[in-house]
């Protein structure tokens, strides 16, 4: 049917939206980034934890396990009917490894594999307003610090004024934001009806 991906910086909401999302919209399938196949764990057991030496090669990790995760997961479930919403996708790999500084045309070349998500939407919030929700969760990972998340907002704002990505004040309660995005898709894909058929909104990089 269509794929959807929520990005936003580690503490925006993603998740708590995400799972709101999916009492409010039909035929949902969630799914994630690091994904949990054989990538995605090496990801967040050994990559997340401080183990690789080069933002590249976690760039190049996170890259293989999104090209199994597109064609073993999201593309069967698309195809099944299923609205399949992603917590995170591409723009994650663009924001994160970009902001440690892999250039953005390697980022894309090793993603071109897989096509662009259908809709992506930006949750946005302020990194201190982010870092003290994670700190209440309690735990913390790699990429988790303000300095850090400061630059991938910016390059999350920037990526949005470039390829017209919806941003989502994600500042505001959980239930006002997730009715917000749950509108964006709704609107998204009644375009897409009225536009014909099943065509993508944008599959190009
Ligand atoms: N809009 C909100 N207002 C206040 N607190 C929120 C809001 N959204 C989420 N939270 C809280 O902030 C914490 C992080 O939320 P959540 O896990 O949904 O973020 P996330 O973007 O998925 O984070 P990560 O990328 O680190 O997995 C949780 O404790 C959650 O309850
Ligand atoms: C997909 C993807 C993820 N990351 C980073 C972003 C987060 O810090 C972690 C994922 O953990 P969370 O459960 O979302 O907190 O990984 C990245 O740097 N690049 C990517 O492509």
């Amino acid at each position: 049917m269509a794929f959807v991906a929520i990005e936003g910086i580690d503490g925006s909401g993603k998740s708590t939206v995400i799972l709101q999302l999916a009492e409010m919209l039909p035929k949902v399938y969630v799914t994630r980034e690091p994904s949990g196949g054989p990538i995605g764990r090496l990801i967040k057991e050994w990559a997340l934890k401080g183990g690789t030496i080069d933002p590249h090669v976690d760039a190049l990790l996170f890259a293989a396990d999104r090209i199994e995760h597109y064609k073993r997961e999201i593309e069967p479930k698309v195809r099944e009917g299923y609205i399949v919403i992603s917590e995170r996708y591409i723009e994650s790999s663009i924001a994160y490894q970009g902001a440690a500084g892999v250039p953005i045309d390697f980022i894309k070349i090793i993603n071109s594999a897989v096509p662009k998500a259908d809709i992506t939407i930006i949750l946005d919030v302020d990194p201190e307003i982010a870092i003290a929700r994670i700190k209440q969760r309690g735990d913390s990972e790699k990429y988790e610090h303000s300095a850090f998340l400061k630059r991938v907002r910016e390059i999350y704002l920037q990526r949005a004024r470039e390829e017209g990505y919806p941003v989502v004040d994600a500042s505001r309660p959980p239930n006002v934001v997730a009715k917000d995005v749950a509108e964006i898709i709704t609107q998204m894909l009644n375009y897409r009806k009225y536009k014909g058929g099943n065509s993508c909104v944008n599959r190009q990089q």
